[in-house]
């Protein structure tokens, strides 16, 4: 297990507020995502999610509160390598000219110089997550040759090749089969039991026992945390989708 400055593995997001003008994006978000397990974070359309994703990334400024990352802040902890983030499909351009190896590669350039020249040791550490994620034959294809679970893996595989310990994936099921969805878990549950601390943003509430050791249910505030069973009574959800429930407890 990975352990920083402070002692404390994973995640830890304090107090944190950010604002884009009038409206709150986060409101005092305070959470701690533990190594060794898979968290599920869950929240409506404009929950949030993104914000908290950019946040831990350390790529926007937070109005309020502090984040911590295996006790290192973001900038630190991106610049030694130890976050790696998945993002949503539509983000990503996949008829860019660029190989699966090479994508996996590209979580070795920070530790290259600058002309970028890969040594034996870049290869064999691609070689070893690409097996990881089980595309050891795929090295060659053009990544918008792949399927959408095959894509999501690659850029898994590319974290592992950087040394990442802290993965956030931002809606990894989002157009993938059944089948390519259980491969995914299957990975994220290994890793996590290897020690990394996995952050997963997802809608699928199907997904989410498999998946998840934990949820977070997310609306601008943390409205639940704790076990999934838990996560999925009506109650909870209900509070995380912003719906009122009718009241069956008999008060007046
Ligand atoms: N750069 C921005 N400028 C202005 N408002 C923003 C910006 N980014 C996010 N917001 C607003 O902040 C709120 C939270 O957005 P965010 O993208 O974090 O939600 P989300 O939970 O990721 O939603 P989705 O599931 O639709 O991706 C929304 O009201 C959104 O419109």
């Amino acid at each position: 297990m990975i352990t920083g400055s402070q002692g404390t593995a994973g995640i830890q997001v304090d107090d944190v507020t950010v604002r884009f003008g009038d409206v709150t994006a986060l409101d005092g978000v305070s959470l701690r995502v533990p190594a060794g397990r898979v968290t599920g974070l869950v929240g409506m359309n404009g929950a949030g999610k993104s914000t908290l994703f950019k946040s831990i990334m350390g790529m926007i400024r937070l109005d309020q509160g502090r984040i911590l990352l295996d006790g290192a802040d973001p900038a630190t902890a991106r610049r030694r390598g130890q976050l790696s983030y998945v993002p949503q499909s539509e983000a990503v351009d996949w008829t860019f000219p660029i190989s699966v190896g090479e994508v996996v590669m590209m979580g070795r350039y920070g530790s290259m110089g600058p002309a970028r020249r890969a040594t034996a040791t870049d290869h064999v550490a691609v070689q070893r997550a690409l097996e990881r994620v089980e595309l050891s034959g795929y090295a060659h294809r053009q990544i918008g040759q792949l399927s959408g679970g095959q894509r999501r893996r690659a850029f898994v595989a590319r974290g592992l090749a950087q040394g990442a310990h802290i993965l956030l994936l931002d809606e990894p099921f989002a157009g993938v089969d059944k089948r390519s969805e259980a491969t995914i878990v299957a990975l994220l549950r290994s890793l996590a039991e290897e020690g990394y601390t996995v952050l997963v943003s997802t809608h699928d509430l199907h997904a989410l026992p498999q998946l998840a050791d934990e949820a977070i249910l997310l609306l601008r505030r943390v409205v639940y945390h704790g076990p999934v069973h838990d996560a999925l009574q009506p109650q909870q959800l209900a509070r995380a989708f912003g719906l009122e429930l009718p009241d069956h407890s008999g008060a007046a």
